[in-house]
């Protein structure tokens, strides 16, 4: 295996082995605390520009399979782990993590102290970084390392929305019998495609309904074609600030459907309704993270992935925060207080993680009933 080099803006140098493909890339470092779910983590379109740390010490041990993609690809920028499993074993892989990494070309390295890393990010924030297979010029990393600029502030959302518009009929995958597909759908969907998982098509179809998923800059008029019933923000990758096309477009559907947001959908419905959003030190990247729902007082435990945050201050009068974070008080989700509006900040679909959260799909549906 072949010496590899991550090297953070600050100038902190880890030393591994190449698991993956090998090359030079820069990105962003974040550490997910998720024990399993590396290939829907992998597959996840909101960590485009991103370099993934695994807390969880052993990755790779059950390989990869064909049913658990987020997307049709991965699009971490690396993955970084402890120790990458030589074998791997389950019934439904067909291919081992290395070979899949290779066949996409993301680098993969091992052998890395996750431990330090991660302290590291913890204490200083999420930080920039360069992967090398190619070098071992530390003083060139290092330079280079230091020039990264920040993810604040760009559209990455470009990069991973679908660029034409396309129907889903998928329901989830069950045991022994494949993926559930309805007989017929009650309801019809427009999702707006920031970089949206397949988990959450699949519990739309669960729930009745047929998704159509649109480009994220589609114009209002040809969503209304579409005749909808409902309209989803999905997650995705970076800053929502830059993202005017989608804001644009929760502007206008707010006042004319039922709205539900998910992450970067979050993020940009409360734009809409007049908020800000901010960068956090280093984001809620796993599957442990537990949320306060305000009308009951129960808590979920969440998956959660995002870097940025909708700043409570500014929210207005129209929006009321319905979840609230208990580990740092962050806001976890909204409603409007007056339309059929509520996005939540975290992943009611897992994938992976905790699947405390589901009811929320059926929640919109019913939501989208009581208005017809
Ligand atoms: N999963 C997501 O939708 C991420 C949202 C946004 N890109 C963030 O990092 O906060």
């Amino acid at each position: 295996m072949k010496a590899a080099y991550l090297v953070l803006e600050d100038g902190t140098v880890f030393k591994g082995a190449s698991f993956g493909a090998n090359g030079e890339v820069e990105g962003e470092v974040v550490f997910n605390t998720s024990m399993t779910g590396y290939q829907e983590i992998l597959t996840d379109p909101s960590y485009y520009g991103q370099m993934v740390c695994m807390t969880y010490p052993l990755i790779g041990n059950y390989g990869v399979n064909e049913e658990d993609f987020e997307s049709n690809r991965p699009y971490v920028t690396a993955f970084i782990v402890k120790e990458y499993s030589k074998t791997y074993s389950n019934y439904r892989a067909t291919t081992s993590l290395s070979n899949f990494l290779k066949k996409y070309n993301i680098i993969g390295i091992e052998g890395i102290d996750t431990r330090k890393l991660v302290r590291h990010i913890r204490e200083r924030g999420s930080m920039n970084a360069i992967i090398s297979t190619e070098t071992g010029d530390i003083d060139y990393l290092k330079e280079k390392a230091k020039n990264i600029p920040s993810i604040v502030g760009k559209d990455l959302v470009q990069y991973v929305s679908t660029k034409k518009p396309y129907e889903w009929t998928q329901g989830s995958w069950i045991l022994g019998k494949g993926y559930y597909t309805p007989e017929s759908f009650d309801l019809h969907i427009v999702a707006i495609d920031f970089g949206i998982k397949r988990n959450i098509l699949r519990y739309f179809v669960d729930n009745g309904c047929k998704v159509t998923v649109v480009p994220a800059n589609t114009k209002f008029e040809d969503i209304e074609k579409l005749n909808p019933d409902g309209i989803f923000l999905s997650n995705g990758p970076g800053d929502p600030e830059p993202i005017s096309y989608g804001i644009d477009i929760a502007k206008k559907a707010v006042e004319k459907y039922p709205v539900f947001g998910i992450c970067l959908g979050n993020q940009i419905l409360s734009i809409a309704l007049g908020g800000k959003t901010y960068k956090l030190k280093f984001g809620h990247h796993g599957g442990n993270q537990p949320v306060m729902d305000l009308d009951t007082k129960k808590v979920e435990i969440t998956a959660q992935n995002h870097c940025f945050a909708v700043d409570i201050d500014s929210l207005s009068d129209i929006v009321e925060v319905t979840h609230i974070n208990l580990n740092d008080k962050t806001v976890e989700g909204v409603r409007h207080k007056t339309k059929p509006v509520f996005a939540v900040q975290y992943h009611p679909e897992n994938s992976p993680g905790p699947h405390d959260a589901i009811y929320l799909f059926k929640r919109f549906v019913d939501l989208i009933k009581s208005c017809k």
